[in-house]
This record gives C-alpha cells, structure tokens and sequence, in this order.
C-alpha cells in the first residue's frame, strides 16, 4: 500500500469564519497523526477537506491512495439486519467475505439484528469492520474511540498499528490520549 496526503496551506471557511489557515501536512506509508484542539476549532472540516468533501478556502491537498472515512455518519439502513447492510457496503467496497472482519470486530454474533436495534459501540464496530473490507491506503477518523468500550478501543488501537504498519496512513480526531504512537496537530496553532 502506497499511501500520500499533502496538504498545503490550507484555510477553512466555514459560513463567514475562517477557522484555520496556513495549516500543511506531508504524510506517507506508516505515518500517524492525532488531530487535537477545542470543540468548535474545525477539526471535522479539516478532515471532511482532506477526505475531498469539502473545498478548502485556500490551498491544495494531493492524495495518493483511495479513502477510508469514518466520520460518525454510520449510514447503516435501519431497515435491515446488520448482516445485511454489511453485505450491501460489502458489494460496493468489492469484499467477497465479511465473515473475517466482523469476527474481528466481534460482530459476526449480531448479523440477524436490526441495526436500528445495535448500541452505539455496536454500530460504531461495524463502521470499523467497513473499513476492513478493502485496502484503503488513506484513513480518516473522526473521533474513532468514542462510544468504544475499552477492549474496543484496543483493538481498533491495533487496527490502526496495522493499517500503517502496512504502508497506510492514518489521521484521526480524537480528544482523548490515544494508546498510539502518532504525532499530534493542534488545530489551535493554525487558528485563523
Ligand atoms: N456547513 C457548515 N456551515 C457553516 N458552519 C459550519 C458548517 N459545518 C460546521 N460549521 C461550523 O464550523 C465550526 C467548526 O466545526 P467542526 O465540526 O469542524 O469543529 P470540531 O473542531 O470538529 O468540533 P468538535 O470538537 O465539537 O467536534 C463550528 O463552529 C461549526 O458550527
């Protein structure tokens, strides 16, 4: 996996407010990096910028490699078992077998439910075993751990170790320490 994101001086504005400018990155394979900062700061729309969802105010973003975004949208239909919304991403992302991720995850034993009926961290683990289904180089993450028990978060912990580990590359949002050696971007040192 050959993973790239270059981002370079970037400014959000977000209705009238510039939330952040001049803000650069240069990651590749393996790199890891936490997006810190107070609610409000424009974390979400950096990532939403480097997923390519959002259009910076200023500056460019380079990506090589396809996406992974997790971004506390689940867009899991609550009208199906959630063996059968994983089926329906399953087809769309080209994964024959969703059997090895969602035992990963340890949701292969809820495949007949309801996904309107799932916990959040249950709905939260599919989001997770998504991104398994294919080699994305590119993962965005958006506060991941949260809603996550504990050995929840260790595993998805150990997912990211792996992801990288792999010659992905990883950024996440997150409020809380990560048990992850990633380095850290305040948001707060590019406020506009
Ligand atoms: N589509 C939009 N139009 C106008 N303003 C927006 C839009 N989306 C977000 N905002 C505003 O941009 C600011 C940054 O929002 P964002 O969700 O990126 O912050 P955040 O750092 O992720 O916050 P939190 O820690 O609370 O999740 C907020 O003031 C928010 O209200």
């Amino acid at each position: 996996m050959q993973a790239r994101l270059l981002a370079t001086d970037i400014a959000c504005l977000r209705g009238e407010r510039l939330l952040f400018r001049k803000l650069g990155l240069d990651l590749g394979p393996g790199d890891l990096l936490q997006v810190r900062g107070p609610n409000g700061i424009g974390k979400s729309s950096l990532l939403r910028i480097l997923a390519g969802l959002a259009r910076p105010f200023a500056g460019t973003i380079e990506r090589g490699g396809e996406i992974g975004l997790m971004d506390g949208r689940h867009a899991l239909d609550s009208d199906r078992t959630l063996g059968d919304a994983l089926a329906f991403w399953a087809r769309l992302d080209g994964c024959a077998d969703t059997a090895k991720p969602m035992a990963r995850l340890g949701i292969d034993t809820l495949a007949d439910i309801p996904t309107a009926y799932l916990s959040t961290g249950q709905k939260q683990r599919a989001v997770i075993a998504r991104l398994l289904f294919r080699a994305r180089p590119i993962w965005l993450l958006d506060e991941p751990f949260a809603g996550l028990d504990s050995p929840s978060q260790t595993l998805l912990a150990e997912l990211v170790a792996e992801h990288c580990g792999a010659g992905g590359l990883c950024v996440f949002v997150s409020h809380q320490p990560a048990d992850l050696p990633a380095r850290t971007l305040d948001l707060a040192d590019y406020a506009a």
